[in-house]
């Protein structure tokens, strides 16, 4: 984990104000939002709608879920076949998801197994991917719940669709109505307590870098921190991408990277130790008022058979409805801007990227 230090230069926009805004107040959190977007390829939303609690209710049965048995969670399998994106994942099971994609220059990180747990679940309505549940005995309300945080996020993906729209100018109903299958992925994270030297040491990793593959993706996390962002000015060097109270970050895929003619950028993110903290360590002596002395201050992930504590995450994935044309959108290119890549249909594009993937 080198190169990485801790001044985030990630916007945190106030989407209150695009919600329950007039219309020059949605105009400016809507190119604040571009701003960001074409910056960082991330931002982080203040008042997006979700109601605290319910974020908080998502932590905590995410928190009931990895608590069980693994062979009461395996009662929710996920699939085999990476077609099938629902239903967990055991620690060491999945190393890259079908929901990403690797560039070149980052697949060798691959060999550096991720160690985390995870549950996906999508839209109840979805027939291509249906959802894979536990019996509900094993978690009463687990379902329910997952169900209607699911709505939340997607209304939440919906509304910053409109912002997007807004700040390209484009027509008829703008984005939104290219996502109503709802497509997305609501997914538990839950990186396992792990020694801090196998992290910093890269024998194993909590994700590597990566970047998404559909649109948009909202992530919840915990406090435990961890999560790093490339900068776009300096390949290779990664920024951090700690939690911010009550907002949730958002950022930008693969698949709206070239929607927008590469105006939002797709940037990678991996997820590793957190940020530095420092313990001191008591030293033998003893000072005249009885405290230990000759001590020192090390930083904790350097301190020996140190272990860095579990972390809990929740992304929303968001992609468009399959039949999607997916070419320049307006404001995108122009004279001086052409457009950079042929139209291809969402559907079209998972092919092409399957395709690719394969071939490496
Ligand atoms: O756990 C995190 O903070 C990031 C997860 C992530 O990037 C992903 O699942 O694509
Ligand atoms: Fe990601």
């Amino acid at each position: 984990m080198a190169h990485s230090n801790n001044t985030s230069t990630i916007p945190i926009v106030d989407f209150g104000a695009f919600l329950d805004g007039r219309q020059e107040e949605k105009e400016r959190v809507a190119r604040q939002m571009d701003d960001a977007f074409r910056e960082v390829g991330f931002v982080y939303l203040k008042n997006h709608g979700i109601p605290k609690d319910k974020v908080e209710e998502c932590f905590s049965w995410s928190n009931k879920f990895f608590a069980l048995p693994l062979e009461t969670k395996m009662l929710a399998p996920h699939p085999p076949s990476g077609a099938h994106h629902r239903g967990y994942s055991a620690p060491g099971l999945e190393k890259v998801t079908q929901h990403q994609y690797e560039k070149d220059e980052i697949a060798k990180s691959r060999e550096v197994p991720d160690y985390k747990e995870s549950y996906e679940s999508g839209n109840v309505n979805d027939e291509a991917q249906p959802n894979i549940w536990l019996p509900e005995e094993k978690l009463p309300g687990f379902r329910t719940f997952m169900e209607s945080y699911f709505t939340e996020c997607a209304a939440l993906i919906h509304r910053i669709l409109d912002a997007l729209s807004i700040a390209l100018a484009v027509p008829a109903g703008g984005l939104s109505p290219t996502h109503s299958q709802s497509l997305f992925q609501l997914r538990l994270l839950h990186y396992p307590a792990i020694d801090a030297a196998e992290l910093k040491n890269n024998n194993r990793s909590r994700i590597n870098a990566h970047s998404d593959f559909g649109t948009l993706t909202l992530l919840f996390q915990d406090d435990v921190g961890g999560l790093e962002v490339e900068d776009p000015k300096h390949p290779g060097h990664f920024s951090r991408a700690g939690p911010v109270e009550d907002a949730v970050l958002v950022n930008i895929g693969d698949l709206m990277m070239r929607w927008s003619n590469d105006r939002w950028r797709s940037t990678v993110h991996r997820v590793g130790l957190p940020p530095p903290r420092t313990m001191s360590i008591p030293g033998p002596g003893v000072d005249t008022e009885g405290r230990r002395n000759g001590g020192k201050v090390v930083e904790l992930e350097d301190a020996e058979g140190v272990v860095v504590p579990d972390r809990y995450s929740i992304p929303f994935f968001a992609t468009a409805d399959m039949d999607t044309v997916i070419e320049a959108l307006p404001g995108t290119w122009g004279a001086d801007r052409p457009k950079k890549y042929e139209p291809v249909t969402a559907w079209g594009y998972v092919q092409m990227r399957m395709a690719a993937t394969y071939e490496e």
